[in-house]
């Protein structure tokens, strides 16, 4: 059986870069990295596919999925849910590849409670202004949606603490390259790699 995957789980503020850095990152190293995609009551904003950006669902079937325990994680995001459907992730880390969450904070401590083994990152702004530039630039959300976002963004930045690593998003490419950095260190931290090693010990003195 394939080695199990490392669950890589990158938060931060909406509008801070998580989708912009997280592709950049798969456009080098795609074939390590799988991305799972979320299930979510939010309207889908043009340009965004079904199936690919989010699996965008009504309000009752978001509830009967997590009524029928087939969420890892979710979370209400400003007015709508927002989760990560639990099969696919598993069966991802199960054949060995490594997975991307890319979540808000809520959910992402409820998985850090059930995966204590995942790599908690969190993405940051240079600062807020910079933050609420990035959101308008973007185009997606009116102000009032803006407003809401900026006032959740500072509640998520105060709960940066409980992650392992923070990065700063200045540049895309500094951000991937510091997350790629991050990523090939947590492969060799001794409690991955002590039970490939100690397998290999018991097989050589079978
Ligand atoms: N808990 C949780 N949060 C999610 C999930 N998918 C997306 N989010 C987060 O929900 C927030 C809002 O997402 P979205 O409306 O797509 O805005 P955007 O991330 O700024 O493009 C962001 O912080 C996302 O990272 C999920 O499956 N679970
Ligand atoms: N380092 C950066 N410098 C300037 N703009 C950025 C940077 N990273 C992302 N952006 C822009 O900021 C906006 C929000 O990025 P996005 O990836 O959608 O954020 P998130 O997924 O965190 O909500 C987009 O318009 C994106 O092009």
């Amino acid at each position: 059986m394939a080695k199990r995957g490392m669950l890589i789980v990158l938060s931060g503020p909406s509008g801070v870069g998580k989708g912009t850095v997280r592709k950049e990152i798969f456009s080098q190293e795609g074939n390590k990295f799988d991305y799972s995609i979320s299930m979510t009551t939010r309207e889908k904003r043009p340009g965004e596919v079904d199936g690919k950006d989010y699996y965008f669902v009504t309000k009752e079937e978001f509830e009967n999925e997590i009524a029928n325990g087939g969420m890892l994680e979710y979370a209400q995001y400003v007015d709508n849910y927002y989760g990560t459907p639990l099969k696919y992730v598993n069966e991802m880390l199960d054949s060995g590849k490594d997975v991307f969450l890319e979540i808000e904070v809520k959910g992402a401590m409820q998985v850090r409670k059930k995966c204590p083994d995942g790599l908690f990152i969190f993405l940051t702004p240079p600062d807020l202004m910079e933050l609420r530039q990035r959101l308008i630039n973007r185009g997606t959300d009116d102000i009032a949606k803006i407003n809401k976002r900026m006032k959740t963004a500072v509640e998520e930045i105060e709960m940066m603490q409980n992650y392992d690593y923070a990065v700063v998003n200045d540049e895309v490419p500094r951000a991937a390259e510091k997350i790629k950095t991050i990523i090939r260190a947590e492969r060799w931290r001794v409690k991955r790699f002590l039970p490939d090693y100690k397998k290999q010990l018991g097989d050589a003195l079978k």
